[in-house]
């Protein structure tokens, strides 16, 4: 039967995806109410510019006292889209503690706090939702929290940021510079506020601690994320990724390791071959595998960024938490119960692209190959090519564990006829 007393909305924060949230939230209206089995109102939208004219929603809706609207009492769901750590954890917290349920956005803040907000959120019987937190459109929290929930899941490897895959896109395909394509993916509401959250891996090692989270039902901090991001790679590593017939894209990677006793998260730049699925996800879409016993591999694809494709999971979750409401329920909560160790970058296993200058004299490739070899890291192949006196080396190893490549690096770093390290790059999904 359907209710006729609205639900009530407040809406944090009317930017890229607030105005998306609120434009579908009118448009909509209709087929959300057909949905839910009641009304659901916008009933309060906090911004930080009021001034503005936004297209859709009633000014007298419109506030800059976010906190006095999550305290109102009468708001069934927050749907918190400022982003960043404060205000948002506070508002949150208050919102949990005034009777209502919450829908964010805030991988930043999910992966710092989520559990000590999970834990309020549950103590007042409430809802937390975040299925935008994470590759935006694409549903990835809720089928990993709830479809696979009777499976266990081994692996979760994928794009999940659209800003970086957007700039290495466009350095690969048309030979864009860094800046030119990073202005680009701004200009079309991808990015962070702050780019440097993209750039630098922040924005994906979040979305990594939070995958790993769920993945393996324990705690992963986003501390515990090897982190390196995007900015140093280069026209010539490009060049070097094609030789080998891979592309470059930066990774988030979470593995349960295989004796099963630990886990591991890391989000860096790496090659992949050209004929892996994700070497052909473009722009700014996202792509996730997950890879769990009975299942076997599942692939996520589709929109991980912009304003309407990241309300579209907003507006799921909403759909999701008014269901809850009405009848009187919660959807599933915190599940951290395993409490698996997070192994460190070291102990990962994988394979790398070595560049090197290099003097070219006769004894030098037996030089560097000693170094390998004392490491334990057995070279795969190598390519050299020379002018001048000097030449670069190209080594591509079998897998080795991260310590053992890093004590390698240094070693080569310390041998005379070793001029620089030009990049280090790993190389995946082989
Ligand atoms: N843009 C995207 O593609 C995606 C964004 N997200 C997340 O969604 C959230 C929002 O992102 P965007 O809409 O892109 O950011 P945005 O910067 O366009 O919008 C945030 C809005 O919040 C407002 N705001 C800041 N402090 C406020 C306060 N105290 N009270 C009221 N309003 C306040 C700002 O004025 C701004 O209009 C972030 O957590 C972001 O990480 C998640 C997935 C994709
Ligand atoms: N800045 C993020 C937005 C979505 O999470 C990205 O580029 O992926
Ligand atoms: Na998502």
């Amino acid at each position: 039967m359907m209710r006729t007393r609205p639900l009530k909305v407040a809406l944090l924060g009317c930017g890229v995806v607030g105005s998306e949230v609120a434009r579908i939230m009118t448009t909509h209206a209709d087929d959300l109410t057909a949905r839910i089995g009641a009304p659901v109102e916008l009933a309060g939208v906090a911004v930080r510019r009021p001034s503005k004219v936004r297209a859709g929603i009633d000014p007298a809706l419109v506030t800059t006292d976010a906190t006095a609207l999550v305290k109102r009492g009468d708001i069934d769901v927050v749907i918190e889209v400022i982003g960043g750590i404060e205000p948002a954890r506070a508002l949150i917290t208050t919102a949990f503690e005034h009777g209502a349920s919450v829908v964010s956005a805030n991988k930043a803040l999910i992966a710092q706090d989520g559990a000590a907000l999970h834990a309020t959120a549950e103590q007042h019987g409430r809802d937390l939702y975040y299925e935008a937190a994470v590759a935006g459109a694409i549903p990835l929290i809720r089928p990993l929290r709830e479809s696979l929930a009777g499976d266990k899941v081994n692996r979760v490897l994928g794009i999940v940021n659209g800003t970086t895959n957007f700039i290495l896109d466009k350095m690969d395909s048309t030979g864009a510079g860094y800046q030119e394509a990073l202005d680009e993916a701004t200009a079309l509401g991808y990015a962070e506020a702050d780019p440097t959250a993209d750039v630098e891996g922040f924005d994906a090692a979040a979305k990594a601690a939070i995958l790993a989270g769920i993945a393996f039902h324990t705690r992963v901090r986003l501390d515990d994320v090897y982190r390196e991001g995007m900015t140093e790679v280069t026209a010539a590593d490009f060049a070097s990724a094609k030789r080998m017939g891979c592309t470059i894209k930066l990774l988030a990677i979470c593995e349960r390791a295989a004796h099963g006793g630990s886990v591991t998260a890391r989000v860096h730049p790496a090659m992949i071959p050209l004929s892996h699925p994700l070497a052909s996800v473009r722009e700014a879409y996202n792509a996730v595998f997950v890879e769990a016993e009975a299942a076997g591999q599942l692939m996520f694809y589709g929109p991980g960024a912009g304003g309407a494709p990241t309300a579209s999971a907003v507006l799921g979750d909403l759909v999701a938490v008014c269901r809850n409401k009405l009848g009187e329920a919660t959807g599933p909560g915190d599940s951290a119960y395993t409490q698996l160790p997070v192994s460190p970058m070291g102990e990962v296993v994988t394979r790398y692209h070595i560049s090197l200058d290099v003097a070219d004299k006769p004894g030098v490739l037996a030089q560097v190959a000693t170094v390998f070899a004392e490491h334990g890291v057995s070279i795969d192949t190598v390519r050299q090519t020379g002018k001048d006196g000097e030449a670069s080396l190209v080594v591509v190893t079998h897998r080795a564990p991260d310590a053992a490549l890093s004590g390698t690096v240094e070693a080569l770093r310390r041998l005379d006829t070793v001029r620089g390290v030009a990049s280090i790059m790993r190389v995946e999904g082989e």
